[in-house]
């Protein structure tokens, strides 16, 4: 089974990443990775955080001259801006004088650094987490609930992508469809793999270049406005074969795996798979994709269910799209009360992106690389790639012709 964790705090040393279960014979080097945790950082709209810190990559496990060696691939991104953070979040303890609100340094930032976070901020894990784990301030909580993280799960998923693409020829693509109001026309053409270069090009990811501009300027109009945006993105993985994933148990579902993968993602609040909530307004008619034969294959006449049927691939695209809420850090403070006098106050805002989702268009991407690298290894086991890729034409072979 391939499995995957992460560690690691928002300004913590470093985020480490493990992932296990991936056959021996995968080519990869950190160059890889490098390049997807580039594409994260991307955005118009994204905070001052991303323009100074940088995302030091070292592969710790798994890998030997440029291929995995079937043991877990441990990947660690190192915060460049860990210096400033060394007292504030060093795992051993530190004299309590060095943690004063003024340290006597008298520095503006280390004064925000050390002050104890007793303003939860609505729509953070702030409140909550405080209270699920017994902390008088959130801290502890933020570190770890922050998308920072996000940065980790990117590194394995590249590192997914590589096994679906040597294995079996998927590829997949993430772009921007929504921000806020401003949205891609229904008939716009979806972007292919072959297009990553425009989509990296574009300020938010955005494959449409009318509405890319729409999008840009909505951004800055509502950062003008002292506000956050959220949107809607969506991953298509082209090449996966029929049959992963399985209906026989609810938690063997491709769909539902896909789901609740993305639905993890940080500040992600809706899922669909294919035309998902579209189709509840449709006539059955109107909303199946009937089958046909072309040139002696069996295919579907159109992709409404986004690749997916009866919880397993069907062939087709898969076509997941994730709805993100605007950021929760909203410079025009939103209303909390002070945990440690219990007054009304305004939650704490020092820095924050005003729009994060061109990145959250990438992560979901991660995510759903991840998936499909779980169900296509549970179908074809193997313990080297090339394995893989035997049993997988084994599989395909054994299928009479006009059905593979
Ligand atoms: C790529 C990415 C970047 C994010 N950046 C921010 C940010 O700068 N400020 C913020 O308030 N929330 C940001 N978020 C969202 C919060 O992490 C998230 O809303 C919060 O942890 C609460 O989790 P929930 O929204 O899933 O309930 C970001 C999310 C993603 C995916
Ligand atoms: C660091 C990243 O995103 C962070 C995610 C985040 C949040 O609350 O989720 C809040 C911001 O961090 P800070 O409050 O320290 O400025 C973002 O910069 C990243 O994506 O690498």
């Amino acid at each position: 089974m391939l499995r995957w964790t992460t560690a690691g705090e928002s300004h913590g040393p470093a985020l480490v990443a493990v992932l296990e279960g991936l056959p021996a014979g995968v080519e990869l080097t950190s160059d890889v990775i490098r390049e997807a945790l580039a594409r994260r950082r991307l955005g118009h709209g994204r905070g001052a955080r991303m323009s100074f810190e940088k995302d030091e990559v070292r592969i710790l496990g798994g890998v030997r001259h440029g291929t995995t060696m079937g043991g877990p691939v441990a990947v660690e991104i190192g915060n460049t801006e860990w210096p400033k953070w060394e007292t504030v979040m060093s795992p051993d303890p530190v004299p309590p004088e060095s943690l004063l609100v003024d340290a006597g340094t008298g520095d503006a930032r280390e004064v925000a650094r050390n002050r104890p976070l007793t303003r939860p901020r609505p729509g953070h894990a702030d409140l909550v987490g405080m209270q699920k784990y017994a902390l008088g301030e959130a801290r502890p909580v933020l570190e770890r609930a922050s998308a920072r993280e996000t940065a980790a799960r990117v590194a394995l998923g590249a590192v997914a992508a590589r096994m679906l693409e040597q294995v079996a020829g998927v590829r997949l693509v993430s772009h921007v469809v929504r921000i806020g109001p401003v949205a891609v026309p229904e008939d716009a053409r979806p972007p292919t793999p072959d297009d990553l270069a425009a989509l990296d090009a574009d300020p938010v990811r955005c494959f449409d270049p009318a509405t890319s501009a729409a999008m840009v300027a909505e951004i800055d109009a509502c950062q003008k406005d002292g506000d956050t945006l959220g949107g809607v993105v969506e991953v298509l993985a082209h090449g996966v074969p029929p049959g992963l994933g399985s209906y026989v148990s609810g938690d063997a579902r491709l769909d539902g795996r896909l789901a609740g993968a993305v639905m993890s993602v940080q500040a992600v609040k809706g899922v669909e798979i294919g035309d998902g909530f579209r189709t509840a307004a449709r006539r059955g008619s109107q909303a199946h994709d009937e089958i046909v034969s072309i040139d002696g294959h069996l295919t579907r006449s159109t992709n409404r269910a986004g690749g997916t049927e009866g919880g397993m691939s069907n062939g087709e695209v898969v076509r997941v799209r994730a709805a993100m809420k605007p950021i929760s850090t909203v410079p025009r403070a939103l209303a909390t009360v002070d945990v440690a006098t219990g007054e009304a106050a305004t939650a704490i805002h020092q820095r924050s992106d005003v729009c994060a989702v061109p990145p959250a268009a990438v992560v979901v991407e991660a995510m759903v690389s991840l998936v499909l690298a779980q169900v296509l290894l549970e179908k074809t086991g193997g313990d080297s790639a090339a394995e893989a890729s035997r049993n997988l034409r084994g599989y395909l072979d054994a299928l009479p012709e006009h059905m593979r």
